[in-house]
């Protein structure tokens, strides 16, 4: 229920540009407020809520600093020191004056002013302050008129100041440079404002949107030219057809921030691509001398000849990489790595690193030392590098394990921190599906730099089926499903909603602890997409709960947490258990990192768990994987996708659905492509 109060504001108890906690008389109130000061009166418009610690607090949706109306109340105004240059007689004689309405009659009328004597002068500079007392509220109702949420009306405000409303109703698309809203929602505020569907400031706006969706979205670092623009042409004429190719075609030769006119790329990311490479080139270059390797780097094994090599390779290049699928031994070569390193570097640097919590986590402890993530190493944090080029890593080698979840971004990030002198060596399963952030950098490196595949399974890992059955996939063959072993299991069912209950129930009642156990599905929405999943495997779950948003969250529910959080030490992937709610909206959640807290928004960044996408999984291990099949996935049915998600499960992996849906995917093997230049760009990269 929202409840809406007059009072002054005492004191503030936190205060950034645009958010406030404050006493307002003997109330807090927190919320979007900006240009207030304490003395203010404020009308505030909000809901109570019950913080744990703090107690009761009104969570302000709407506010205002009321215009004084009475005769009284202007003068306490106009003479509470708000004003300078005006004490108590002239705020008296402005008011005996001008009336109980003083304060906006000076607001709308200039010259109103000169009717009380003796202000001359000050007048002009009186009304500049009482404006700027009330500007934001001006401009910020103006914008929410516009269509604007009061959040995003106080951060327009804060970027363009007194001119805000203005600025978004000639351009609302400013607003999508900014990020502060999507293409869509500008759309509503131009149509409202009587904007022509085919203005330049649109059509532009739909060209980078076009291009940032397709960077966000679906990892293409560039569009050619010509699916560019029929992209952009469907999004501009979504609802009438208003904008033609010409139209289009202009916009796009004169349009800022974006590089080549056959691959069009927004200009940021060509240019990290092509730092990335120059990285590259700056690290292969390097030679290394090596001295014969001792037979027995690793007690206990004897390295294969191809093993061997790709020491050897790691040693002498400046940049290498070691690739293959599971149990091929990538994890004793890297420890071997390490190993030969040390012995002839005995005071050499050697950084081990991975792009999720999770994978550092398994790094550290199959080769037995500390393993970061690369966000760690770097003391990346909102944008900013701790780690850059002007202070470089102190590293002699570096070893970035599940290479295959590296982005553009973060590949720029690190290659720039590594110094000349280092030795890099990038790690992974160049078959597993591309970074969940844009590019493809493992597969554009592949024989661009020193490349070693392992393609021998070893005779512990032959003996999965798990593993067998992933190189069967990834060769194009159908798995073999021997029943007289457990740890592969297909169970057959046709209908998506069998399918669904199916595997819930294998998903709750195979005896694994939660975290243990993981259904995997290729997609979040469908019969058996992540969404109706978790939302079946949740529904026996009783007793405490909280809603936030499209979920509900129970006591006992498994839950991801979707964004870096470098406050609460929790990040993008992390899968916990829900231990207590509190009150309404708090909520403690047990990771393996320790227990983390969340109240209020901050349940934005949770979403249940129980079933995530393939993509969310990858880099990460489950002891069981399960995974539902079926042609309602069709567009989804993929050799990379079916690969990835096998691939996670260490004991028992188990199929639902058709052999006709999983045939497909297995046959399908088109790569899931990316637009990327980099390949291109390291055609001249130093190779031996
Ligand atoms: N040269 C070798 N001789 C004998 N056994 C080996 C050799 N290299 C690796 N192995 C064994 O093969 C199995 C798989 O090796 P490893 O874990 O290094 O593979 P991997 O490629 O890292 O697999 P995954 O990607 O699944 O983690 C392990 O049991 C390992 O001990």
């Amino acid at each position: 229920m929202t409840e809406t109060i007059t009072d002054t504001v005492n004191r503030f108890i936190f205060k950034t540009e645009t958010f406030a906690i404050f006493k307002l008389d003997n109330i807090v109130a927190l919320g979007d407020v900006a240009g207030v000061r304490e003395g203010d009166r404020l009308t505030v418009t909000g809901s109570w809520q019950e913080h744990p610690k703090y107690g009761r607090q009104l969570r302000v949706e709407h506010w205002e600093k009321p215009v004084p109306s009475t005769e009284e109340a202007a003068a306490d105004f106009l003479s509470s020191g708000l004003i300078k240059g005006v004490g108590p007689v002239l705020a008296e004689r402005i008011v005996s004056v001008l009336g109980p309405n003083a304060v906006s009659a000076i607001l709308e009328d200039p010259d109103v002013l000169k009717k009380v004597k003796g202000i001359g002068k000050k007048a002009p500079e009186i009304r500049r302050q009482l404006q700027e007392t009330y500007q934001v509220q001006q401009v910020v109702a103006e914008l929410i008129r516009l269509g604007l949420t009061l959040k995003t009306a106080m951060k327009a405000y804060m970027k363009f100041g007194r001119p805000a409303a203005e600025y978004v109703r000639r351009n609302p698309y400013c607003l999508t440079e900014l990020d502060l809203i999507g293409f869509h929602r500008a759309d509503d505020i131009a149509r409202r404002a009587g904007l022509a569907p085919d203005s330049s400031f649109r059509v532009k706006a739909g060209i980078l949107y076009v291009l940032n969706e397709s960077l966000w979205d679906e990892g293409h670092a560039y569009l050619p030219r010509d699916e560019l623009i029929s992209r952009s042409l469907t999004l501009l004429n979504h609802v009438e057809k208003s904008v033609s190719l010409d139209i289009v075609e202009k916009e796009l030769s004169r349009l800022k921030g974006v590089h080549g006119s056959a691959e069009v790329s927004l200009a940021w990311a060509r240019e990290y691509e092509e730092e990335i490479a120059r990285d590259v080139k700056r690290l292969a270059r390097q030679r290394f001398d090596v001295p014969p390797l001792p037979r027995d780097l690793i007690r206990g094994i004897e390295l294969t000849p191809d093993q061997n090599a790709a020491v050897k390779t790691a040693l002498e290049s400046g940049f290498s990489i070691l690739t293959g699928g599971p149990g091929v031994g990538k994890t004793q070569t890297v420890r071997a790595v390490i190993r030969a390193f040390e012995l002839q570097n005995p005071w050499g640097g050697v950084f081990l690193c991975a792009p999720t919590g999770r994978a550092a986590r398994r790094l550290s402890e199959v080769t037995g030392r500390q393993a970061h993530t690369v966000h760690k190493l770097l003391g990346l944090r909102n944008g900013h590098a701790d780690r850059n080029r002007k202070n470089p890593l102190e590293c002699d080698l570096l070893i970035l394990d599940e290479a295959s979840m590296a982005c553009l971004v973060l590949t720029k990030r690190l290659l720039e921190a590594v110094p000349n002198n280092a030795r890099i060596l990038f790690v992974g399963d160049a078959d597993q599906l591309p970074s969940v952030g844009p590019g493809n950098i493992l597969r554009d490196l592949l024989d661009k730099v020193p490349t070693v595949r392992l393609t021998e399974i070893f005779r512990q890992a032959a003996e999965s089926q798990i593993v067998t059955n992933a190189h069967r996939i990834n060769r194009g063959q159908m798995p073999l499903i021997d029943r007289s072993k457990t740890d592969f299991i297909f169970l057959e069912r046709e209908d998506p909603e069998d399918i669904a209950k199916c595997v819930a129930t294998c998903a709750s009642g195979m005896g694994y602890d939660p975290l243990d156990v993981q259904v995997l599905s290729p997609m979040r929405k469908g019969p058996v997409g992540t969404a109706e999943l978790n939302k079946l495997i949740q529904g026996g779950m009783s007793g405490p709960r909280v809603k936030y948003g499209q979920y509900v969250f129970h006591v006992g529910d498994k839950v991801i947490h979707t964004k870096n959080n470098y406050d609460k030490g929790v990040f993008n992937g992390d899968i916990g258990i829900i231990k207590k709610i509190k009150m309404q909206h708090d909520v403690l959640v047990q990771y393996s990192s320790g227990l983390v807290s969340y109240s209020g928004d901050d349940l934005r960044e949770l979403e249940p768990a129980w079933a995530v996408t393939v993509h969310k999984a990858q880099g990460s291990e489950f002891k069981a994987v399960i995974i539902p099949v079926t042609t309602s996935h069709y567009v989804m049915l993929h050799r990379n996708l079916i690969y990835t998600a096998v691939t996670r499960a260490r004991e028992k992996v188990i199929l639902v659905g058709t052999k006709k849906a999983l045939a497909i995917a297995v046959r399908n093997n088109k790569p899931i492509q990316r637009y990327t230049a980099l390949s291109g760009l390291l055609r001249d990269a130093p190779r031996r």
